[in-house]
């Protein structure tokens, strides 16, 4: 048999990253692809799971999570990634396309997946498309880097970092307009919270208290509950109710204006504009936080203008005020969310695995905003992840740890 080809693709804020997956699988294939011209390829990306998501949300059908009854939907993303690659490899495309794919992946899932990788290697060509350096494949030897949209070599140059993600942000995080109405110091309180979903224990015991200005990161493995344990701060899950959870002062499920709960917490994860299209500037977006509607549909205020102005001055994209959202880096549209999350500076600011498809001097340069935030603000802040992520300056973690009686919850 012969030895299959793979390669490593760089993808940096300016790769064309949806043109190459598009020309690589449907054609014209690119020139150094010429091998693979005419085979059968998959992608494996956050775009085919959310395809999957989609029709069965739309069509009742299943097609990766046929062996469980539980909704793709529901899974975690871990799971999510995990049902998609076994479906990829019963199909045994000639090559496969994986996006990022260690990206919301604890280690020990990610050690899973580099064993079955090295292994399907082998009759299988892997086009590996990376943000971080650390997340190469071993047995890759052909290294690219997308510079737009033309492949060029990449040899020895991958630990070069990239000039302009320096960090150097011009200011202090810039003031609200006006202060937030929350006076008291506890924000969430978790008092032996125990979550299940039928016979399946997710949450045991979890005591967990965010008071204000403290900033936490949130770590554990895939499916340990973390999204669990925030969508009951957040209000969209009613696990919480009839237990001792308190959400700024009021305890959950006591007749408490779910509008008051969310004016106090901006989030940010990278799935809400993962498929956002909108035609707004980066300008509206960010005054759009002081509307909390995506895009502007009231007239901004001269205030609002001026406080925009601020916030994009610090981030260094003032000179992209008039560009679309949609047209922005990712490392620019996140850097763009959190702002427009932040710029009430409400009590509480949840970031779920805000680094996710980040490469490395992009992450480096959020997560130095997110410590500013942190530490100039009187906002709490909680980072997720999955795992404890370099250069974060957290005061304290709290971990989630699996058990068949649901995850227990421990402060580091
Ligand atoms: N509606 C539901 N029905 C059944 N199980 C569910 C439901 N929602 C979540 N789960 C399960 O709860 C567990 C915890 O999921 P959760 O998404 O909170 O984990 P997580 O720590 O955020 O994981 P990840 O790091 O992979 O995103 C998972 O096993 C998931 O499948």
């Amino acid at each position: 048999m012969n030895k299959k080809e793979h390669w490593a693709i760089f993808i940096n804020n300016d790769s064309r990253k949806s043109l190459f997956i598009k020309n690589i699988l449907e054609g014209p294939t690119p020139l150094e692809f010429k091998s693979l011209e005419h085979k059968k390829g998959l992608l494996f990306s956050k775009i085919t799971l959310n395809k999957f998501i989609d029709e069965e949300e739309r069509h009742d059908i299943k097609i990766i999570n046929k062996n469980t009854a539980q909704k793709l939907k529901t899974m975690s993303s871990g799971e999510q990634k995990k049902a998609l690659l076994a479906y990829i490899f019963q199909l045994k495309p000639d090559f496969i396309v994986l996006d990022n794919p260690f990206d919301n992946l604890d280690t020990d899932s990610q050690k899973d997946l580099k064993v079955s990788l090295q292994n399907i290697s082998k009759t299988t060509s892997i086009i590996q498309l990376i943000s971080r350096k650390a997340d190469m494949l071993p047995f890759i030897s052909n290294l690219m880097l997308l510079d737009k949209s033309t492949l060029r070599p990449q040899p020895q140059s991958i630990g070069k970092e990239d000039a302009n993600t320096g960090i150097n942000f011009s200011g202090r995080i810039p003031l609200p307009l006006t202060p937030t109405d929350y006076k008291g110091t506890v924000l969430i309180e978790f008092k032996n919270i125990n979550v299940a979903y039928g016979e399946k224990k997710i949450l045991q015991n979890i005591n967990w208290t965010i008071k204000k200005g403290e900033f936490w990161q949130l770590i554990g493995k895939n499916g340990s509950g973390k999204s669990t344990l925030l969508s009951m701060i957040t209000g969209d899950n009613h696990k919480g109710y009839g237990q001792q959870l308190y959400l700024f002062g009021q305890r959950k499920g006591s007749g408490e204006s779910v509008w008051d709960i969310k004016k106090r917490i901006g989030y940010y994860t990278p799935a809400m504009t993962d498929k956002f299209s909108g035609l707004h500037s980066a300008m509206n977006m960010v005054i759009s936080g002081m509307n909390d509607s995506i895009g502007l549909y009231l007239r901004a205020t001269e205030n609002q203008k001026a406080l925009a102005k601020e916030w994009l001055t610090i981030l260094d994209l003032w000179h992209l005020r008039d560009v679309y959202f949609a047209e922005l880096s990712t490392g620019q549209q996140r850097m763009i969310m959190t702002a427009r999350a932040m710029i009430k500076h409400p009590p509480l600011l949840i970031l779920d695995e805000p680094t996710a498809g980040l490469d490395d001097g992009n992450a480096r340069l959020f997560i130095a905003l997110v410590n500013k935030i942190a530490k100039e603000s009187e906002t709490a802040v909680v980072f997720v992840s999955h795992r404890k992520e370099e250069g974060l300056e957290p005061q304290h973690t709290y971990e989630l740890i699996q058990s068949p009686q649901g995850s227990i919850g421990k402060r580091i």
